[in-house]
């Protein structure tokens, strides 16, 4: 059993694709980006701020997942819109271009911390004005990193995806799965047959 400092309802699912026991607890933490922070030294941060934040509250000596995912454009990070306008203004800024993707994933288990940085290159065709509006309307970019889903419908605006999947959908499962794998946690358990 471990611990996932997440109320993200994508990060439990992608750790269930591991089968990894686990229970989820939200946690609060300051996202304030640091005066002229690079957005990688920024989403590595964050993940363990998620992790240490929940470790610290349990008493229970289990290990504890945190992560964090946000777009670098231009070496600035655009994570969760604030409002529509703000969807719209970062919709806009993506269209007809590449991006990165970036995720992180921190472990604290006692006062051992381990973490992962997966980096990955998204390109979005040209997007109409009314269609970002039409997108908008779906209430699937709202609490999304770039204000859109890899997932949802903004699979149609991805024409080239270099990196993983499960990275820009908010829990790189590759490096998860090593971070678990390092701390003793059993991924696959191979019974008698
Ligand atoms: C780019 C992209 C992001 N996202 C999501 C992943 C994250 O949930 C969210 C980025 O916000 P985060 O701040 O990383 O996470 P969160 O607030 O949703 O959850 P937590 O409680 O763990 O802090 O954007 C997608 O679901 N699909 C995508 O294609």
């Amino acid at each position: 059993m471990i611990l996932l400092a997440s109320a993200s309802p994508r990060r439990r699912e992608l750790l269930n694709q591991l089968g990894v026991p686990h229970r989820a607890v939200p946690v609060d933490i300051d996202e304030t980006p640091l005066p002229g922070e690079p957005v990688e030294a920024l989403v590595c941060r964050l993940a363990l701020d998620k992790a240490r934040a929940l470790a610290a509250k349990t008493v229970a000596e289990l290990p504890v997942l945190g992560a964090d995912t946000l777009i670098s454009l231009d070496g600035r990070p655009l994570g969760k819109p604030a409002d529509r306008a703000d969807g719209m203004a970062m919709l806009a800024q993506l269209s007809g271009r590449e991006h990165e993707v970036l995720s992180a994933v921190a472990l604290v288990v006692g006062g051992r911390e381990a973490l992962r940085l997966n980096r990955n290159r998204v390109r979005f065709r040209e997007l109409e004005p009314a269609e970002c509006a039409a997108y908008w309307t779906t209430g699937e970019p709202a609490d999304k990193a770039g204000a859109y889903a890899i997932q949802g419908r903004a699979a149609m605006f991805v024409s080239r995806l270099e990196g993983s999947y499960t990275g820009v959908m908010g829990l790189p499962l590759f490096e998860t799965a090593e971070l678990l794998r390092e701390a003793g946690v059993a991924l696959l358990e191979l019974g008698d047959s």
